[in-house]
This record gives structure tokens, C-alpha cells and sequence, in this order.
């Protein structure tokens, strides 16, 4: 497979101030990380720097072979970086299938597609972006970023706040994408054991370093080293 990111080294923080420190990583097509850590630890802000949105202070970001460093975000959005927030920044005024179409772009993610993997959002298509709950305001931010046909998905806490039944809706999808629609996607989570289920290598962030890197599986056969990696102590 094809690398897709790679990351040697990188510095980066907001300002003078620095929350990522020497991180190195490569992601090829159709890899799926698990990017974990306590809170506070520069998840967030790793995907936010993927995106061009810290101050990068040392090191380099490859993104399909070529060197991103000075890409505004909005290119790095149109080549294929399919960024999911936190904040699910929904629009009062559009409807879901407008949130859709607005950011279509070519590819195999069609209207009816998603619409398949998210039935939901089918039957309340015609409602405004306020008038959804938090886990369908979650299934279109998701739903969106796959409508812009990304190389990969940055989800950001998928499963924050939302109903177990959700979750399981969300985990049904995620676990699609990366089983049967061979997505790249990097899963920051809480929920360690969640977010190791679904995905095929895990790096575990402290205090904006990797102290962990490894397959999903065996980290999520290891209890002991997962609570201490993760856990509030
Ligand atoms: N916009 C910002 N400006 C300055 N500092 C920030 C900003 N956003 C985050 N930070 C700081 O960067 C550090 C890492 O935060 P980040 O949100 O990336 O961690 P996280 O692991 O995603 O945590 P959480 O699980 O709580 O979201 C923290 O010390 C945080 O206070």
C-alpha cells in the first residue's frame, strides 16, 4: 500500500507556546489509528496541526508524497483530508441534504450512498441543522466529511456525549468504513477499548509526545498497560 502521511518529527503548538514534541509516525492507504491519551494531552491538537492550524515549529508532514508545511487549510481539505471536529459546527439555516451538497464533491461518497450507511439522516433530510439531535448532528458531520470523498477521515471524539444506542450506530459505521470501504482514518477517543475495536494500530499521546505505538490488538489485550497508558490515576 501507498504511504499516505507521514509525520518525521513534528513540533508544533499554538504561538510560542509547544504541545506536540517530536512526533513521528507513517499511515499507508486503508490504515486505521487509534490515537489515544488523557485528556489534555494533544489529540486534538494533532489532528488540528494535520490540518494547518497550529504553529508547526520543527519537523515535516508528508501528505501524498509531498511536503504540506505551507498548504493553507482549506487546500489541505480539497486534497483529500477529511477533517470531523469536535464542535460539529452544524448550520441553522440549511437542511441536512443541503449541509450535503454544498461540499459534494466527485467521487465514490454520493448522496445516496451515504444516505445508505445513514438512514437517519434519509428521514430527516428535509430538517434544519438545528433541529437535529447531538447524535444526528454527529452522523452529518461525518456524513459531510465523507461527501467531500477524503483520502482519509480525522475523526475528532466521535462518541462524546451521545447515547449508548448512537455510539453503537456510530461504531457500526466506523467499523464499515474501515472493513469494507478500506478508509484511512485516525480515531481520537476516550473510550481506549472503543476506539481499539475498530481500529488496526494505536499510538498513545503524553503530554504531546508518542509514548506508545503498536498494533490495536495487542494493546487491547494488555488491561494492565492500557489503564496505565490512558486511565486517570
Ligand atoms: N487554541 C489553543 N491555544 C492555546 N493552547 C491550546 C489551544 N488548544 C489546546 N491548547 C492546549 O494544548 C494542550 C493540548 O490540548 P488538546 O486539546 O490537543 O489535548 P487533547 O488530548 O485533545 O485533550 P482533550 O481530550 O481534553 O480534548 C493543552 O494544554 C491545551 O490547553
Amino acid at each position: 500500500m501507498a504511504e499516505l502521511l507521514a509525520l518525521d518529527k513534528v513540533t508544533a503548538g499554538y504561538g510560542e507556546s509547544i504541545v506536540l514534541e517530536d512526533v513521528s509516525f507513517t499511515m499507508n492507504e486503508g490504515d486505521s489509528l487509534a490515537l489515544l491519551g488523557r485528556n489534555g494531552v494533544g489529540k486534538t491538537s494533532l489532528l488540528v496541526t494535520l490540518m494547518g492550524l497550529t504553529r508547526l515549529h520543527k519537523g515535516s508532514i508528508r501528505w501524498g508524497g509531498a511536503d504540506i508545511a505551507r498548504v493553507p487549510t482549506y487546500k489541505r481539505s480539497r486534497s483529500g483530508l477529511g477533517w470531523v471536529p469536535q464542535e460539529r459546527h452544524m448550520f441553522p439555516s440549511l437542511t441536512v441534504e443541503e449541509h450535503l451538497t454544498v461540499v459534494a464533491r466527485p467521487g465514490p461518497w454520493t448522496l445516496a450512498k451515504v444516505y445508505e450507511i445513514f438512514p437517519r439522516l434519509h428521514e430527516r433530510r428535509a430538517n434544519m441543522g438545528n433541529q437535529l439531535s447531538g447524535g444526528e448532528q454527529q452522523m452529518l458531520a461525518i456524513a459531510r466529511a465523507l461527501m467531500t470523498n477524503p483520502r482519509i477521515l480525522l475523526l475528532d471524539e466521535p462518541m462524546e456525549g451521545l447515547a449508548p444506542i448512537i455510539v453503537q450506530e456510530l461504531v457500526r459505521v466506523i467499523r464499515r468504513l474501515v472493513a469494507d470501504e478500506g478508509m484511512s482514518v485516525i480515531v481520537v477517543e476516550q473510550h481506549a477499548r472503543l476506539a481499539l475495536s475498530l481500529t488496526s494500530r494505536a499510538i498513545v499521546l503524553d503530554r504531546g509526545r508518542i509514548v506508545h505505538d503498536s498494533d490495536s490488538a495487542s494493546l487491547l489485550a494488555d488491561g494492565e498497560k492500557l489503564d496505565r497508558l490512558v486511565s486517570v490515576a
